[in-house]
């Protein structure tokens, strides 16, 4: 498997102040990792950083193998770092078709084949994005991301506000994306459960700084070593490499 994305002694935050630090992510093409924590833990401020949005106080993220230029979030972007951000920042009055447009790349993929993702959009491709409901507009705000061919997809709290069945049938689409477009997914997510179900590794970020990695699958089985990692944040790490 190929390294898509790793950063190193990575240390974040907003203005003077520290949000993260010292945090060392490695994530494969086609796998899926969850960033868990309580609010505040610096999650967020992590997937800014990583998209270049905000610069790094120490540290190296790198894709492909390639170092970024920190705090240069075009440049991040051109390399295939997408953003999925938590406040879904759609064009409300655009349609979804032009909404896709706004995305697609001169020699990307069109808007139409999203559908073959995202099927349910079909119905609703000359609706304003802000008619859409919760959901729906979830599938564009992936569908978005998806058009410009990430290698490298940041999903800050795809669930927030939608029905748990609606979240389940997200979570399984962004496997299926991470799966069938070898990229890799840094998922955020309070939903723990169904982060864990979808997810490969997850680590838990607790007051800025890792406090525990695992694989997702072991971690679902151990509620205690999860409870401790969220509320103590101090649980022992299971898979130091992961
Ligand atoms: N725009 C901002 N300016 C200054 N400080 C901020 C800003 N946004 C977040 N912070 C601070 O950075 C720290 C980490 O916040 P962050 O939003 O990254 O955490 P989080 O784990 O994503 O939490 P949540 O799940 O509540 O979004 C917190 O202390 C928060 O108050």
């Amino acid at each position: 498997m190929t390294t898509r994305l790793e950063c190193a002694g990575l240390t974040g935050g907003h203005g003077s102040a520290t949000a993260f630090r010292d945090v060392d992510l490695t994530v494969e093409e086609g796998t899926v990792l969850a960033l868990l924590g309580p609010n505040g833990a610096g999650k967020t401020t992590l997937l800014l950083t990583l998209a270049g949005l905000l610069p790094a106080k120490a540290g190296t993220v790198a894709v492909d193998g390639a170092t970024l230029r920190g705090g240069r979030p075009a440049l991040a972007n051109r390399t295939g770092v997408v953003l999925v951000p938590d406040n879904r920042c759609l064009f409300t009055t655009l349609t979804v078709e032009e909404n896709l447009r706004t995305a697609a790349r001169r020699t990307g993929p069109k808007p139409r084949t999203m559908l073959e993702v995202f099927p349910e959009l079909d119905k609703r491709w000359d609706v304003p994005a802000g008619a859409l409901s919760g959901g729906e507009q979830q599938m564009l705000v992936m569908a978005r991301a998806l058009i410009q061919r990430p290698r490298v997809l940041l999903v800050d709290e795809l669930s927030m506000g939608l029905a748990p069945l609606v979240v389940e049938s997200l979570f399984e689409t962004v496997g299926r994306i991470a799966s069938d477009h070898g990229c890799a997914v840094v998922l955020v997510e309070q939903h723990v459960r169904i982060a864990l179900e979808v997810a490969d590794q997850a680590v838990i970020l607790n007051r800025g700084s890792i406090v525990l990695r695992s694989p997702a699958r072991e971690l679902a089985a151990a509620p205690e070593q999860l409870e401790a990692a969220y509320f103590g944040g101090h649980a022992t790490r299971t898979d130091p490499k992961s």
